[in-house]
């Protein structure tokens, strides 16, 4: 019988205090950038050993190895499991979502069996009750969840923008209040890109953690974004993966360096 893993929350919660770190390593490989996937591997690998010490949480977006075909899933296996060995939380960016059953093989699927105590990016399009599938899984082995609330992108706006957001947003506070406990395992995404809106959601999602993309490659800025962590600085990381992998060509120096200034700038952020 395996131990029940420490609650995703407190995996990012502990990681932060531990090594001063609030920053997610997106690894996001794009085979264009390569020979072959045998390249890829190599490079993804070497880019996570490298900046292992520098970050709380790993996310692999998922859509870059399924692209991969049959060599996808395999590798996406072998990063998980070395950032595991790494002692990092896995953050799987999938955004999953669909009617209930379907929901439910999602949840087995990402946050079960060799995924337990990960956490997984969901979209609440569906509706309220095809959230409770992964949450429940979440919830039963130590996993997250992080729902779509304000993505980063420039188009969120057409819907995201009309109240949709704050409707998410309060179910998330909502399902958060069924648990003990200060944080959540149902996080958030908030896009580190509208860094005038993170107080607001912050204080709409009190005991959520917030997952910002956006660092680097979309422009946002780490000197902008205190104001969506909690008091003591925890409750929040901020994901960068291209201005971390291909910072500077295939340069793995290059992305420890780009790894450790982002970190430093975070950290920087919430002391000033
Ligand atoms: O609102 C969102 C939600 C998820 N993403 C994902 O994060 C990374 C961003 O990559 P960068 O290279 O750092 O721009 C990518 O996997 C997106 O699918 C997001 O950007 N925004």
């Amino acid at each position: 019988m395996t131990a029940t893993p420490l609650p995703f929350q407190e995996q990012l919660r502990q990681r932060t205090l531990t090594y001063g770190t609030r920053l997610c390593l997106g690894l996001d490989p794009r085979l264009d950038a390569y020979r072959d996937v045998a390249h890829l591997r190599e490079h993804t690998l070497d880019v996570l050993e490298a900046c292992a010490g520098l970050v709380a949480c790993v996310k692999p977006q998922l859509a870059f190895y399924e692209v991969l075909g049959p060599s996808g899933y395999p590798l996406l296996q072998e990063v998980c499991a070395l950032a595991r060995t790494l002692g990092l939380p896995v953050l799987l960016d999938g955004k999953r979502g669909d009617i209930g059953s379907t929901a439910q093989a999602y949840a087995q699927a990402w946050l079960s069996g060799p995924h337990a105590g990960s956490a997984l990016t969901i979209n609440a399009y569906l509706g309220w009750e095809t959230l409770t599938p992964f949450v429940e899984v979440a919830r039963a082995h130590g996993g997250g969840v992080f729902v779509l609330v304000r993505t980063s992108n420039p188009g969120s706006a057409d819907l995201q923008q009309s109240g949709v957001a704050e409707k998410v947003a309060a179910q998330v506070a909502q399902l958060g209040q069924e648990e003990d406990g200060d944080l959540s395992c149902v996080g958030a995404v908030v896009g580190a890109t509208h860094p005038e809106e993170l107080e607001h959601f912050r204080a709409l999602m009190p005991k959520a953690t917030l997952l910002l993309p956006g660092l680097g490659a979309q422009g946002a800025r780490a000197s902008d974004l205190a104001p969506a962590f909690l008091p003591g600085g925890v409750g929040a990381v901020v994901s960068a993966s291209r201005g971390i992998q291909y910072v500077q060509g295939l340069d793995v120096r290059a992305s420890m360096e780009a790894a450790r200034n982002f970190r430093n700038e975070l950290n920087a952020a919430l002391t000033t």
